[in-house]
């Protein structure tokens, strides 16, 4: 059970915050009153007040009001943004970084000596309760800190703990993945365009095929290869459209993709 009095907070209210936030509200595992949300202008910081969040401009309220923080800036200014609140960060405070590529090694080059933090890569799906987080503790960060965020994501993510080399693999394979499943639900709606279908329909209908495909294969527990097998009837229309998707070199693509955003992710770390 979570202490659903525990006062969760975001240095930085953005996309990623809102979908980490309205996610652990969805899950019940915290009271949205609970959540308090920080960024210099109201441009985002509206999502959070309108789902019931408290908000601020100031980035000290939130470490003097929260013990469970997420970073949830963007990682080119967050060497910036730790400078700000070095000060405030105590032991009593847990920090738990999303931002793409930063090590764990840079996060406690940033923090006080001691300081207890988590390295995660999310993904945007935590806003429906079906996100995946993988994490990492940070020297001084507790199996307790590891077992709270897991709980804390429970029932709006899966939440692995992993080695650190897997944070920066999961934010090529799932973090931004979430972009590529995009792309081919867009591409799917725009053949069924293509063959007379009106877009609304067809997007809807691709969406659905694409949650219906996941959720088959994580109830199943089935390889795809099989699930894909099953709805290849010999010389049906499967088969076909498989080897049109095999001459655009669908799999090698996506696999190029998931070695170019982790590429990405690691060079972020270096700078
Ligand atoms: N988007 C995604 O799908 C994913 C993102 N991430 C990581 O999440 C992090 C945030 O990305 P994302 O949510 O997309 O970015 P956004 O641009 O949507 O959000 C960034 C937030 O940071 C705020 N901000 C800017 N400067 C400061 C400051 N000095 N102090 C406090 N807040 C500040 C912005 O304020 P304002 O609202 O005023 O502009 C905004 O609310 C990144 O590190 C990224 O790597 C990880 C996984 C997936
Ligand atoms: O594009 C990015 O850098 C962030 C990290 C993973 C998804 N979005």
């Amino acid at each position: 059970m979570m202490d659903m009095e525990a006062m969760v907070g975001f240095v930085g209210a953005g996309t990623m915050a809102f979908a980490i936030a309205s996610g652990l509200v969805k899950a019940d595992n915290v009271h949205r009153g609970n959540v308090m949300g920080s960024a210099p202008s109201d441009k985002n910081l509206i999502q959070f007040k309108n789902g019931g969040m408290q908000t601020t401009h100031c980035n000290e309220s939130v470490l003097r009001s929260c013990s469970v923080i997420f970073l949830t800036i963007k990682p080119n200014i967050l060497p910036t943004v730790l400078g700000e609140i070095y000060s405030l960060v105590t032991p009593e405070h847990l920090l738990i970084s999303v931002a793409a590529g930063i090590t764990v090694q840079t996060l406690e080059k940033l923090l006080p000596a001691g300081t207890r933090v988590l390295r995660t890569m999310p993904n945007l799906a935590c806003q429906v309760q079906e996100g995946t987080m993988v994490f990492c503790r940070g020297s001084h960060a507790t199996e307790q800190d590891a077992s709270h965020l897991q709980r804390l994501m429970s029932g709006c993510s899966l939440c692995e703990e992993t080695p650190e080399a897997f944070i920066n693999i999961h934010s090529g394979l799932s973090g931004s993945g979430v972009a590529y499943a995009y792309m081919f639900a867009e591409a799917l709606a725009d053949g069924g365009v293509k063959m007379g279908m009106p877009y609304h329909l067809s997007l809807r209908l691709a969406g659905q095929t694409l949650v219906g495909a996941g959720k088959m294969m994580l109830e199943t527990g089935e390889h795809p290869a099989k699930l894909k097998g099953d709805v290849c009837t010999p010389g049906g229309t499967t088969i076909h459209a498989i080897h049109e998707l095999e001459r655009g070199n669908l799999r090698s693509t996506v696999m190029n993709a998931v070695e170019a955003a982790t590429n990405q992710a690691r060079n972020m770390g270096k700078s």
